[in-house]
């Protein structure tokens, strides 16, 4: 049984920030990973080609800017660098293969329980912590719908946390299903290796490009979010036009405010040209799959080889948080918005829950050390 102030469940960019910001006041903290590595889904649960959609700046953690000679748009590579040269410069070591199973509070005690099961020796291990730092991530699981027949399909599928790159699929009848960032850049990258790419696109969505979101990141530190929202709608309009007639359509609200709902707008890569010119097609929802043969809303049939559902992810942390429905709702999402989503009771913290990205982890990981340190010299005073 270990103590210490501060048990993380989580090594991705949120918990190594909370770690750091904790080990740079001497705060006795034991970050804790179901993997092999920190930064998992830098690692290992993302396409080749991906950049960081923001601008440097504001993919920063604490305490450590990017170095100067990074480009503006970090690819994922250049990222996990900076991601080593942190965990290296703030000593941060997190324990692998910890899966964390169950998490409850003891009120006697004034204890968090972490119970985790040490994958490598296949052997259970308990934690204690006066706080809990929740730092699984909002993309804990990939998510993949069900639909009508998967089962009977003979290509292949899978989830785009498992989509590398193109290079098999060359050639090949590729349907991608979900329009986000990650379906959008992937059948990108599929048309590019030469598949016959279609994406399927259910529910209206922005297109900015990287530099009006940009734009949109400066502005929105000095003017309000709805004002934000109409230049960017404005924006967009000038630079893509009305999309409608390929299948794409623009919600009633505005981009930044959908982001922080679950929906983010598309930064385009490329993909809108590509839908223009007919090489990526647009189709409506599956309604059935038998064998290789995929039906659409519209009534259409196509044979397909290949399916990458970018269908959005999961959080999981309700399936081992007892004692969090205070600070989850049900989706394994924070209750409260921004900026009070990432505060429980009894030193229950989230970070890395206010679909801000990598901004949103950053000012987390800061507004819960600075209340963790307060509570600790409470108690320290006290006794
Ligand atoms: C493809 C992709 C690209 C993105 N690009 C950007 C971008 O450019 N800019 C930006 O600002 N944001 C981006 N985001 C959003 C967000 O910043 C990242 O998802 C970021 O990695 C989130 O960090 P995190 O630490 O909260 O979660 P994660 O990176 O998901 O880390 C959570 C960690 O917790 C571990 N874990 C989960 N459950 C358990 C458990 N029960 N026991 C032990 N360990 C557990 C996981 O293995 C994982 O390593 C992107 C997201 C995705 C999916
Ligand atoms: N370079 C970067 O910075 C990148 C950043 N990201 C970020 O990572 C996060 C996750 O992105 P992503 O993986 O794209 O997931 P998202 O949750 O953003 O998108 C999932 C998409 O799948 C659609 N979908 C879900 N179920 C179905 C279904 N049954 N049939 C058809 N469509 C369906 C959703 O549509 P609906 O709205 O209708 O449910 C939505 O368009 C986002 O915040 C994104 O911005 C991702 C890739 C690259
Ligand atoms: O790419 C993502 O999912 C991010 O979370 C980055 C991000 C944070 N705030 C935004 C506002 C508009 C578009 C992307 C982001």
């Amino acid at each position: 049984m270990e103590q210490v102030d501060v048990v993380i469940v989580g090594a991705g960019p949120a918990g190594i920030a909370t770690s750091a910001c904790l080990n740079r006041l001497n705060i006795s903290n034991v970050v804790l990973e179901r993997e092999d590595c920190y930064a998992s889904l830098w690692k290992k649960r993302s396409y080749d080609r991906l950049k960081l959609h923001l601008a440097k700046q504001f993919c920063e953690l604490p305490h450590m800017p990017f170095p100067p000679n990074a480009p503006k748009y970090v690819p994922k590579d250049q990222f996990v660098e900076y991601l080593d040269s942190y965990v290296s410069h703030f000593k941060i070591q997190p324990l692998y293969h910890r899966v964390v199973e169950t998490a409850f509070y003891d009120a006697d005690a004034e204890k968090w329980h972490v119970i985790v099961k040490n994958a490598s020796l296949e052997a259970q291990e308990i934690y204690l912590g006066k706080c809990l730092v929740v730092a699984s991530g909002e993309n804990s699981e990939g998510y993949i719908p069900q639909v009508q027949g998967l089962d009977s399909f003979g290509g292949e599928f899978m989830h785009s946390s498992k989509y590398e790159n193109g290079k098999k699929y060359g050639g090949k009848n590729v349907l991608v299903v979900g329009c986000g960032n990650s379906g959008m850049e992937i059948a990108y990258d599929l048309s590019n290796s030469g598949a016959n790419t279609s994406i399927v696109v259910r529910t209206p969505i922005h297109v900015l490009t990287k530099e009006i979101v940009f734009l949109g990141m400066v502005m929105a530190k000095y003017i309000p979010i709805k004002l934000v929202d109409n230049i960017m709608v404005v924006l967009s309009k000038l630079r893509f036009g009305d999309l409608s007639k390929y299948g794409i359509r623009r919600p009633k609200s505005g981009p930044f405010f959908l982001k922080e709902k679950g929906q983010a707008p598309i930064i385009d890569v490329g993909s809108v040209n590509k839908i223009r010119t007919g090489e990526l097609k647009v189709v409506p929802s599956i309604t059935s799959i038998q064998g290789d043969n995929i039906e659409f809303e519209n009534g259409c049939k196509d044979r397909f080889d290949a399916i990458v559902f970018a269908t959005g992810y999961k959080s999981t942390v309700l399936n081992w948080l007892k004692d969090g429905h205070h600070l989850f709702n049900d989706d394994g999402m924070p209750k409260q918005s921004f900026p009070n989503n990432w505060k429980g009771k009894n030193g229950l913290y989230c970070a890395g829950f206010s679909r801000r990205g990598l901004f949103g982890i950053s000012r987390d990981a800061q507004m819960i050390i600075s209340d963790i340190s307060f509570a600790l010299d409470q108690d320290k005073k006290k006794s």
